[in-house]
């Protein structure tokens, strides 16, 4: 719920204005019914007076009405804007492994699925607003009419919004289970979409799919709906039914009991039908509001980072730094109970400025988590980290990450050429482009890529191409050459590297090729997370390792 706070503080005197204005529009609602029991019930002379009066209050009603519904469904919106903006900005502000951890599917459900659903909430709210002002109101007349007949009206009308409250709450635990279903949704259009290719190469697959994964949840889904459906249904129409038994009681209490005389009845009727549209709408809204709930409690649960409104880094770090250091820095993911979690073994290392380094290991072996700390994206459990005496913690974290640009290798690729500050140098980027052999493919128009439906291997040289306009100090790429054919590969390891350090970059790269490692100032090894630089004769056997193995079998072969 703190965002929902959060969000309509911002807006809390626009809201005391709607309320107000809420509470004109019943007057006049109430005056009209004052009016008709005053004066029209009683009409005898200066008819014409009456009629111009009562169709002015009429207008007045309607205006006021129209203004404080407008009003109020427009500052519904402005709440959902802002609400969406805050949600997106705290997406950005939290940390990648609680981002791992939510998972896309509940993110994406969150995102669209939750605020539809506040929004559905807010688009219904001005009904059950101004449906309880009016009902407040007309109750404060109808005290004025008849104190005995309120105090009836009022116990019959509190039974039944009793009763359609118990039905109610039957719809907001269907509701629930609608949306916990729709994470799993999500997680359903996600494996259509992401595994389309495999699913069209494999029926069977795609059959099981259909008539397993997705089915339970969809048919779950659709009984809850019908379920949560017919519980509004039965409230509703109970509620329509018991205002019009009010009506029949207020008339046989004040008629054949002799509570009160005709007018008063009448005047008490017409008060409660008067009520009966803002309170069926003030009920038929409910189910949309107790969504909004389980929407704004679905949003609180994914613990996202605090709201704040800029994208300023704090404590920034010197950009000439000479070394990073890591001082028995240690990382475990986080599991569920009963599953084996990775950790990474104490790391002591030092990275100093304008090396170039290589990372190799065994697939799982740990190579891309150790980039992922080594970028400032998961946090150490246990161990320093420094950029020359500085120590990195929370408080200066962004300000480590601003000193990396990475090309993961599950990459983004964005459009938008962005510089150190501001937009990226034209003759620079296409400097670049060439380099990487795509000046024929792409070009940049108004600071964008003019394409990004490439190959893997180039939309990869695209990630290269925006890591590097970003002039940041460390470099890292995570098995970058993996995509590129041989001969760009080559360029990759004897070109562009090369010309990287002489440029001062200190770049990080995780390689599988060997034929290449011994261009690298630096060699790592990590294997089962232990990490540790190979020299001499180790480094010799690793960078020739796959080169021999294959001779050994083309001898073999020959024999
Ligand atoms: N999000 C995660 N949550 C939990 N454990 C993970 C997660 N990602 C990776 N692991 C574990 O960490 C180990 C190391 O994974 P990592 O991705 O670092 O390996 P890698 O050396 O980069 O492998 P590859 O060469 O295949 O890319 C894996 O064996 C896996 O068990």
């Amino acid at each position: 719920m703190n965002i929902f706070i959060s969000t309509i503080k911002g807006y809390r005197w626009h809201l005391v204005a709607v309320l107000i204005l809420t509470f004109i529009f019943s007057g006049f609602g109430i005056g009209v019914l004052a009016f008709i029991n005053n004066k029209l019930m009683k009409a005898t002379e200066q008819k014409e007076l009456l009629i111009w009066t009562f169709i002015g209050l009429l207008i007045l009603f309607l205006i006021t009405s129209v203004i404080a519904q407008i009003s109020l469904t427009a500052l519904g919106h402005k709440f959902v804007y802002l609400m969406r903006k805050q949600l997106v900005k705290q997406l950005l502000d939290t940390g990648t492994e609680q981002l791992n951890q939510i998972g896309k599917a509940r993110l994406l459900a969150s995102l669209s699925g939750d605020i539809r659903n506040i929004t559905f909430a807010f688009v219904r709210l001005p009904e059950l607003v101004q449906g309880s002002i009016l009902v407040l109101c007309a109750g404060a007349y109808m005290f004025y009419l008849s104190e005995s007949l309120f105090f009836v009206t009022a116990l019959w009308l509190s039974v039944t919004v009793w009763v359609s409250n118990i039905a109610v709450r039957r719809v907001y635990h269907h509701l629930r289970i609608v949306r916990e279903t729709e994470d799993k949704l999500y997680k359903n259009y996600q494996s259509a979409i992401e595994g389309h290719k495999e699913l069209s190469l494999n029926r069977e697959r795609a059959k099981f799919y259909f008539e397993r994964e997705l089915e339970e949840s969809a048919s779950t889904q659709r009984d809850n709906s019908v379920r949560a459906d017919s519980y509004h249904a039965f409230a509703n129409n109970w509620t329509n039914v018991m205002v019009l038994g009010a009506v029949g009681l207020v008339f046989y209490l004040s008629l054949a009991e002799g509570w009160s005389n005709l007018e008063t009845a009448t005047t008490i009727a017409l008060t409660i039908l008067f009520l009966r549209t803002p309170l069926i709408s003030a009920v038929g809204a409910l189910p949309m509001l107790l969504n909004a709930k389980v929407a704004l409690d679905k949003l609180s649960k994914l613990n996202l980072a605090p709201y704040t409104e800029d994208f300023a880094i704090s404590n920034p770090l010197p950009r000439d730094w000479k070394e990073i250091r890591f001082e028995n820095v240690t990382y475990s993911y986080p599991t569920a109970e009963g599953t084996m979690s990775f950790a990474l073994k104490p790391v002591n290392l030092t990275i100093k400025r304008g090396e170039l380094i290589f990372l190799i290991g065994k697939n799982g072996s740990g190579k891309s988590t150790f980039s992922m700390l080594l970028a400032g994206l998961n946090h150490a459990t246990d161990g320093k980290i420094f950029v020359d005496n500085i120590e990195i913690t929370a408080a200066n974290q962004r300000a480590f990450r601003a000193q990396i640009s990475a090309v993961f290798s599950d990459f983004y690729l964005f459009t938008q050429l962005l510089g150190q500050a501001g937009f990226a140098s034209l003759k620079e980027a296409g400097q670049w482009l060439e380099t990487l052999q795509l000046e024929n493919k792409v070009t940049v128009e108004n600071h964008r890529l003019s394409t990004t439906n490439l190959s893997q291997g180039q939309r990869k040289r695209l990630g290269l191409l925006i890591a590097l306009l970003e002039h940041r100090p460390l470099l890292i790429l995570d098995e970058w050459a993996a995509d590129q054919d041989p001969t760009f590969r080559r360029t990759f390891y004897q070109v562009l590297l090369p010309l990287l350090r002489e440029k001062g970059h200190t770049v990080f790269a995780i390689s599988h090729d060997d034929s290449y490692f011994h261009l690298a100032d630096r060699l790592l090894l990590i294997s089962q997370g232990e990490l540790r630089e190979l020299f001499g004769e180790e480094r010799e056997t690793a960078s020739h390792d796959a080169v021999e193995k294959l001779n050994n079998i083309i001898k073999e072969t020959k024999i």
